[in-house]
């Protein structure tokens, strides 16, 4: 769908420059999904992954976001197979709605209530990234947090559009539980991609 060179905002690599792959296609349906843009498979050109990898070369940074939409919709092994030979270090954002392809350096899965992570993908994850539209959210993230590795670090992130209602129980909950972390999205903050 589109790919831009910018700075990780969100979860455990915040703040590191990488370039962003967004793949069009998504069935998850989260109403408060920031990229509905990206749902309709068919209204983005496919590209080759020659084309995409070169694209990379031509910016400093060597680590790639492969996001979207869903990107497991896609098998991933192919780019990013390329993007390791390359030299790239390779980062997934995923519902964890469908299942895993690829090779990771990180994963990051942030689970939806519209179509549940699967197991496989929950368990393979670097980073666990949950939103949090309301309150419930919190008992929503700990159910998940029992399914990824005791190594997987634990987000939670404020749904923009709510965030300035939200936050301050989320604070108060990371305090209280301090296993998680706040992950805000800061590129919006910064107004950059
Ligand atoms: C647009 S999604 C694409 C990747 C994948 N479909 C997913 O949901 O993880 C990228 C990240 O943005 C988060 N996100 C999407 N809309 C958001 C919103 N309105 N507020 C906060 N985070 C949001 C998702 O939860 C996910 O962690
Ligand atoms: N700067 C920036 N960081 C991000 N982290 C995850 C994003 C995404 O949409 O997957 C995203 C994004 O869209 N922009
Ligand atoms: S899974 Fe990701 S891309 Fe799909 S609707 Fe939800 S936030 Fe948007
Ligand atoms: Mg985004």
């Amino acid at each position: 769908m589109e790919q831009f060179y910018t700075i990780q905002g969100e979860g455990f690599n915040t703040g590191k420059a990488a370039y962003f792959i967004r793949l069009g296609g998504c069935d998850v349906g989260c109403h408060w999904c920031d990229v509905k843009e990206s749902w309709d498979v068919t209204a983005h050109p496919l590209q080759a992954v020659e084309d995409l990898v070169a694209a990379v070369l031509e910016y400093p940074g060597r680590n790639v976001v492969i996001t979207g939409g869903e990107p497991l919709m896609h098998n991933l092994l192919p780019l990013t197979q390329a993007l390791k030979a390359a030299g790239c270090q390779t980062w997934l954002e995923t519902s964890g709605a469908h299942p895993l392809s690829g090779q990771w350096d990180w994963l990051c899965v942030s689970p939806k209530k519209f179509k549940k992570p699967l197991p496989q993908v929950l368990a393979a994850a670097h980073e666990l990234k949950v939103v949090v539209f309301n309150e419930s959210d919190f008992t929503w993230a700990e159910e998940h947090a029992g399914l990824v590795a005791e190594t997987a670090r634990l987000y939670l992130q404020p749904e923009w559009s709510r965030a300035a209602r939200v936050t301050p129980a989320l604070i108060e909950y990371v305090k209280q539980h301090p296993q998680w972390q706040v992950s805000l999205q800061t590129h919006k903050y910064l107004d950059i991609p």
